[in-house]
């Protein structure tokens, strides 16, 4: 679809109108590589610390967006026609998106003219987020954890875009504008769009929860002490960017919020597109994990579990360690006392149910308390040990046999001088936490191979399988 643009320049016209008062602070058209962002106008310092109010209705957030629906009959049917995807912030949000760049794409006639449909066209063209990548760029962070979660959301933007077809198809315009072979324009490549503007741009305002809120989301990133401001809401319910204690800003200094210093760099890089160059350490990551073909509960297991399949590596202080409901259904059984059974429930309904040893589990973090007050807790423990070892082994294995290929791709590929920094960053950053792990698995493995209770059951088992080794142990 094609996406008009105004230049940056006249937001400061475009606030006036709808009431944002900006109190010396203004809109800079260029930040370097990091595209408009927020400058002061004037000395600032704590005693006067408002930089900029948003009037609430201004704030898009998932009941502004259904505010808006009230007087747009356009919005409102594909709200409507969306069902539950559209009571979700997220859901509701994009949606909204998508039918500003269609009134401007149509010179106005689908959907009513509001704030929003100017302000879109003030955002960046191309938001480099990984979602909008090209094959190279995306072959370049291949054995980072981005990989995954890039190829699940280019999955699940497909998903989300088919199912916005299939709902709305029997819409007259949405026919016409989006979907018809002769005359729709509407795709794939646009709903990213829609994708990458919120996620690179949506707050968790106070009292209001995930939202876009416009100027306020002009300001760039900083992290640690380099923050400025912070966003909050006054008693009017109007969304205020305010001066952080400590600061003082002279003319012309950068205003910068946080995206939040507790993300990882994948996390950065995938939701905002940038890691910043000072950023030493990848600070954690999320890798996968499935259940081997020869686990006889596979299938149940995997309808019981309430988490993602895999664990989530992280640094604690100087050493790393991991979290993961999910490795404790991997690393027992039946023979161990797991039983997962199917129930038929009183409506005709049939339900699975995870019980440890005859007591039921409804919440599968409960698992890892079970398993801890047993006699066997330090095999169990030595079991997800080497199964999050073994994963991250083979991740690094991934990691480093595509240096190759990334090197050659860096030279014939079509790359991004941004982008390449970044995944470069990355993959040095994560190689790094996964050779950490790795090592403090080993020191954690070796200390409770000691414990007498595995020590006792590696002798049984060895005694009872005599082709078995403590390798194979997981
Ligand atoms: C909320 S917007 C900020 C305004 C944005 N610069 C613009 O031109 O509209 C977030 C986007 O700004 C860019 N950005 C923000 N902080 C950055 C930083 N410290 N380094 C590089 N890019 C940054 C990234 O592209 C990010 O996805």
């Amino acid at each position: 679809m094609h996406r008009q643009t105004l230049p940056i320049d006249q937001l400061g016209a475009w606030a006036r109108l709808n009431n944002v008062e900006f109190n010396g602070v203004k809109i800079m058209a260029s930040q370097g590589d990091k595209g408009s962002g927020l400058v002061t106008t004037a000395e600032r310092s704590i005693d006067n610390p408002l930089l900029m109010t948003i009037p609430n209705d201004l704030v898009l957030s998932l009941e502004n967006v259904w505010v808006y629906a009230k007087s747009d009959k356009h919005l409102r049917q594909v709200l409507e026609a969306t069902g539950d995807y559209s009571r979700t912030a997220r859901g509701a949000i994009l949606i909204f998106l998508l039918l500003q760049v269609t009134n401007g794409a149509t010179g106005g006639s689908i959907g009513v003219s509001n704030p929003f449909s100017e302000y879109v066209k003030f955002l960046p063209l191309r938001v480099p987020l990984p979602t909008t990548w090209n094959e190279s760029e995306r072959a370049i962070v291949t054995g980072t954890s981005l990989e995954a979660a890039l190829s699940a959301k280019l999955n699940g933007l497909d998903r989300e875009l088919n199912l916005l077809k299939e709902k709305t198809s029997s819409i007259d315009w949405c026919q016409k504008c989006w979907w018809d072979a002769a005359s729709g324009t509407l795709t794939l490549d646009d709903w990213k769009t829609v994708d990458a503007m919120y996620r690179s741009r949506a707050l968790d305002l106070p009292g209001t929860g995930h939202s876009m809120v416009p100027c306020i989301d002009m300001a760039n990133h900083a992290s640690g002490g380099s923050t400025s401001a912070l966003y909050e809401t006054d008693g009017d319910g109007n969304a205020i960017l305010v001066l952080r204690e400590g600061k003082d800003l002279a003319p012309n200094d950068e205003v910068t919020i946080t995206y939040g210093d507790e993300k990882g760099a994948c996390e950065m890089l995938f939701s905002y597109g940038f890691i910043e160059s000072t950023v030493k350490s990848a600070r954690e990551l999320f890798l996968d994990l499935s259940i081997p073909d020869d686990d006889p509960l596979k299938l149940a297991k995997k309808a019981v579990a309430q988490s993602a399949p895999g664990f989530r590596l992280f640094l604690r202080g100087d050493s790393t360690d991991w979290e993961s409901s999910f490795v404790w259904l991997l690393c027992v059984n039946e023979e161990d006392g797991l039983e997962i059974k199917l129930l038929q429930k009183n409506d005709g309904e049939r339900e699975l149910q995870a019980s440890w040893k005859d007591k039921e589990i409804t919440d599968m973090s409960n698992l890892v308390k079970l398993l801890k007050l047993e006699p066997l807790w330090d095999v169990f423990a030595l079991r997800a040990i080497i199964t999050c070892q073994n994963r991250v082994e083979q991740q690094l294995f991934r990691l480093e046999g595509s240096k190759n290929s990334v090197d050659e791709l860096l030279i014939i590929g079509e790359v991004d001088n941004d982008i390449r920094a970044n995944a470069m960053q990355l993959r040095h950053l994560e190689e790094i936490l996964l050779l950490h792990a790795y090592g403090d698995f080993e020191t954690k493995k070796s200390q409770i191979l000691d414990s007498p209770v595995v020590q006792q059951y590696l002798g049984a088992t060895m005694a009872s399988n005599p082709g078995v080794s403590e390798d194979d142990f997981s």
